[in-house]
Formats: structure tokens, sequence, C-alpha cells
């Protein structure tokens, strides 16, 4: 026999739950970011850093002074692989849920998308984080 179970259904636990999930599969043994884009209680994609498809042996080393040797220069951000991953339901007025607030670049990709609320865990504070909240304030994106 099942048992019903009480509570009201807490969407920010469950998909930033999913996007902490996701976030442990990173092999970035410094930073991992996990993301899970929602919609109407959906999800539509998850994602977390990753190096690009055919590209998992790359170093994860961060040269100070080779580019080609710093993993800045290969890795796919949690961002941008949950919008490539999302299925075929536009993401548009979704709301992502990721791990670490976002850099410019994903920030960038989150407004072309047409996301319209960001919901973050947790916040590293950087020049490109300041270019994430002029581009956010600017393109009307909510963030919490
Ligand atoms: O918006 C972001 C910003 C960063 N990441 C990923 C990319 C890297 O794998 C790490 C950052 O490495 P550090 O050693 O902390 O500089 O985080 C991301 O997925 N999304
Ligand atoms: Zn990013």
């Amino acid at each position: 026999m099942t048992t019903a179970r009480r509570g009201s259904f807490d969407g920010d636990d469950y998909f930033m739950g999913v996007a902490s999930l996701a976030a442990q599969q990173s092999k970035d043994p410094v930073t991992q970011v996990g993301a899970c884009i929602e919609k109407n209680n959906v999800i539509l994609g998850t994602g977390y850093n990753r190096m690009p498809r055919n590209c998992s042996h790359f170093s994860w080393g961060k040269s100070e002074t080779d580019p080609l040797k710093n993993k800045h220069s290969y890795v796919c951000h949690a961002e941008m692989i949950a919008i490539c991953n999302k299925n075929s339901a536009d993401v548009k007025d979704s709301t992502m849920y990721v791990t670490l607030f976002p850099c410019n670049e994903c920030a960038k990709l989150i407004v072309e998308n047409g996301i319209k609320e960001v919901v973050y865990q947790s916040y590293k504070d950087k020049p490109s984080t300041d270019a994430s909240k002029l581009i956010f304030d600017a393109a009307g994106v909510k963030y919490r």
C-alpha cells in the first residue's frame, strides 16, 4: 500500500537540486557548475561544465602564460550545454537554475534565447559577472 505524501512542491528547491546534481558530473577539479532550464514545471534541458565533444582528454590546467594550455580556452559552460541540450520545446520565457551566477558570455546566450529569469545558488564577484548584470538589466532578465 502506498501512503500519500503531503507538502507542496517547491520548484526552486527541486530545479536547483537538479542543477546541483548536474554539477556533480563535471570533471573540472576546481569549479563544478550545473544548470537546469525549466518552464511551466517541466525541465527543458540540463548541463554541466565540460570539454567539447571529442575533447574530453583536454587538460583542466590553467596556464597563466599559454592560453592553449588553459582550460578557459576550451571548456563549455554549463549554461551553454543546457541550452544546446534542450529538447524540442522553446526555451523562450523559461527559467534557468544555475549553481553559479552566469558569466557575461552565458548572459548573452541566455538573453538571445529568450530565457526570462535566472535563479542562482552562488556568486563569484568578477568583472564578467558585473557585465552579466548590465546585460540582464538591459534585457529585462530577472535574477535572484
Ligand atoms: O557562467 C559560467 C562560468 C564558469 N563556468 C565554468 C567554466 C570553468 O570550467 C569553471 C571556472 O573555472 P575557474 O577555475 O573557477 O576559473 O566554471 C560555467 O560553467 N559557467
Ligand atoms: Zn559562462
